[in-house]
C-alpha cells in the first residue's frame, strides 16, 4: 500500500512541529524518519495513521484519505511507549489485540507462535507483562503490531533496548515483510538500522531537509559516513553543528 503525505502541517499550542511535509512511501519500501529528539517523527507517524489530525494537508493511503476505519486494520502501529495490559500475560495481550483487529482464532494461533519466536519470547509468553523487562515489553509491543499481518507497519523506535542478536533477527523479518510488498516506516536513532532501510527522510525544525535513498544521502555527506546525516545543513547540504 502506498502512503502519500501531502503538505502536512501541525502545531501544538502555537508551536509548529511539522510544516508543509510532503512524502511518498511506496509498497515494498522501508523508510526511516531521522531527526533529533523533538523533531516531529512521532507526530508524523501519528498523523499518518490518523490518530491525530493535521492542521493543514492530509494523508492518503492507497488513494483513500486518512483517517479511514477500514484502512486502520491494514496498519500495525508500534508506539514508542508500550500500550500493554500489565496484568495480562504476553499471550493474552496478543490475543486481546488480535481480537480488536478481528483476527480469526485459527489464524491467530498460526501467527502468534511464529511472531513470538521472531521477537524471542516463545518461552516467556505466559509471564505477566508487569514482570517483563523494558526490552521484553518492546518486543511484545512489536509482536502486537505484527499480529494481524498488516500491510503497513509504523514502528516508533522499535528496537530500543533490544540486544544486537535479536535486533538482527527482527530486521531480517522486517526485510522479509518488505519483500512481500509491505510498507514499513521506522523512526530510529540507531545508525546500523538506517543502513537496513531503502530510503530516509531527514526532519529538521519541522521540515524535511532531505529525502532520498540511503546510498544517495550518504554520498551527499562530506565524508560518506551515515552519522553525518544528522549534521547536514538545511540550505547548503553541508555539515553543520547548529
Ligand atoms: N500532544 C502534544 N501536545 C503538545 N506538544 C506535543 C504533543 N505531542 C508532541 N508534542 C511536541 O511536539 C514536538 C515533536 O514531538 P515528537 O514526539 O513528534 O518528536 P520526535 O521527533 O518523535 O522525538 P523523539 O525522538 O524524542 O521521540 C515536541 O516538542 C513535543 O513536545
Amino acid at each position: 500500500m502506498k502512503i502519500e503525505v501531502n503538505q502536512v502541517s501541525k502545531s501544538f499550542q502555537k508551536h509548529q512541529v511539522l510544516g508543509d511535509i510532503t512524502l511518498t512511501i511506496d509498497s515494498g519500501q522501508i523508510v526511516c524518519l531521522l531527526g533529533a529528539s523533538g523533531s516531529g517523527k512521532t507526530t508524523l507517524l501519528r498523523i499518518i495513521m490518523g490518530a491525530i489530525p493535521a492542521d493543514k494537508g492530509g494523508v492518503n493511503i492507497d488513494g483513500k484519505s486518512m483517517p479511514d476505519r477500514k484502512l486502520l486494520q491494514a496498519i500495525g502501529f508500534m508506539p514508542q511507549n508500550d500500550a500493554l495490559y500489565e496484568e495480562l500475560s504476553a499471550w493474552d495481550n496478543l490475543k486481546f489485540f488480535a481480537g480488536l483487529q478481528k483476527v480469526k482464532r485459527a489464524e491467530f494461533l498460526k501467527n502468534a507462535e511464529q511472531i513470538l519466536s521472531i521477537v524471542g519470547l516463545s518461552n516467556e509468553k505466559n509471564k505477566l507483562i508487569r514482570n517483563y523487562s523494558g526490552g521484553m515489553k518492546k518486543r511484545i509491543s512489536l509482536a502486537v503490531a505484527l499480529i494481524h499481518q498488516p500491510d503497513i507497519l509504523l514502528l516508533d523506535e522499535p528496537t530500543v533496548g533490544i540486544d544486537p542478536v535479536l535486533r538482527k533477527q527482527i530486521w531480517n523479518y522486517l526485510k522479509k515483510l518488505k519483500e512481500q510488498g509491505k510498507t514499513i516506516v521506522v523512526t530510529t536513532h540507531v545508525m546500523d538500522e538506517v543502513m537496513e532501510c531503502d530510503n530516509a527522510a531527514l526532519l529538521r525544525n519541522g521540515h524535511i531537509i532531505a529525502s532520498d535513498t540511503i546510498d544517495h544521502l550518504i554520498d551527499s555527506t562530506p565524508n560518506g559516513k551515515i552519522e553525518e546525516l544528522f549534521f547536514m545543513d538545511e540550505k547548503t547540504g553541508e555539515e553543520s553543528l547548529c
